[in-house]
């Protein structure tokens, strides 16, 4: 009789460890939480076509291309004016100029480069604040001609590689001396080849360069547009 009662006993005890066993391995077997992912917001901008749209209206570049880097000077105190005369940063130019500059960067980006802005469309108001400073129609144009920047069809800009490296142009951005000048041939090859690279990638979309500034570009087909003074919207 005790020999059954210790037995039962035994049968009991390694019922247990089983059971426990397996409540063990069903927990070791639980698929691992699944991670539920809020979709992600599209953080790429949705671009805008130009479909529709006359060449003379004044578009934001960075609507249609994302391809472009930005350095707007006039935004910041970081000028020849110390002053900061843009409420914000922002690159405006007419539709002609913006297929231009997309088809100029479009070719720079095949050789490894990128254009960098520094100025776009000028309100004219700001041109009077210029030429208070630099009276002088070599470096500043004269705001009652009205600069073609105030047309919508000129951009102040460098190269950079595609990872954002200016390239040596030799002066700063708005260097008012003679080291600025397309026609100084007395500098490092390097410098007269990178100017030579962005000079040439221009002219061939029908830009044309001022001899005085290596950065300023004039489109040929704005020069007929109207001056304007429109302040964009800051967002
Ligand atoms: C001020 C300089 N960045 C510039 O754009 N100069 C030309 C001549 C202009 O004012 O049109
Ligand atoms: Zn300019």
């Amino acid at each position: 009789m005790n020999n059954i009662r210790i037995l039962l006993i035994l049968l009991l005890i390694a019922a247990c460890k089983d059971h426990k066993r397996s409540q063990i391995n069903e927990s070791e077997n639980m698929p691992e939480a699944q991670e539920i992912k809020a979709p992600l917001p599209d953080d790429k901008p949705v671009l805008r076509s130009f479909e529709g749209l006359a060449d003379t209206t004044f578009v934001r570049l960075a609507d249609f291309s994302e391809d472009f880097l930005y350095d707007m000077r006039y935004a910041t105190e970081n000028n020849f004016l110390k002053a900061k005369v843009y409420d914000c940063p922002e690159c405006y130019t007419r539709v002609m100029t913006a297929k231009a500059l997309i088809a100029a960067n479009k070719d720079f980006m095949k050789k490894g480069y990128k254009i960098k802005f520094f100025d776009c469309y000028r309100p004219n108001s700001v041109q009077y604040k210029m030429w208070e400073i630099v009276p002088n129609p070599q470096y500043v144009a004269d705001p009652v001609k009205g600069s073609i920047h105030n047309k919508g069809g000129a951009v102040d800009i460098t190269l950079a590689t595609l990872d954002g490296v200016d390239l040596d142009m030799g002066t700063d951005f708005d260097f008012f001396g003679k080291r600025a000048y397309h026609d100084n041939m007395d500098l490092p090859r390097e410098i007269l080849d990178n100017r030579k690279l962005l000079k040439e990638g221009m002219e061939s979309h029908g830009f044309w360069g001022i001899r005085t500034e290596w950065w300023h570009y004039n489109l040929t087909a704005s020069s007929n547009q109207k001056i304007a003074d429109f302040k964009w919207e800051c967002k």
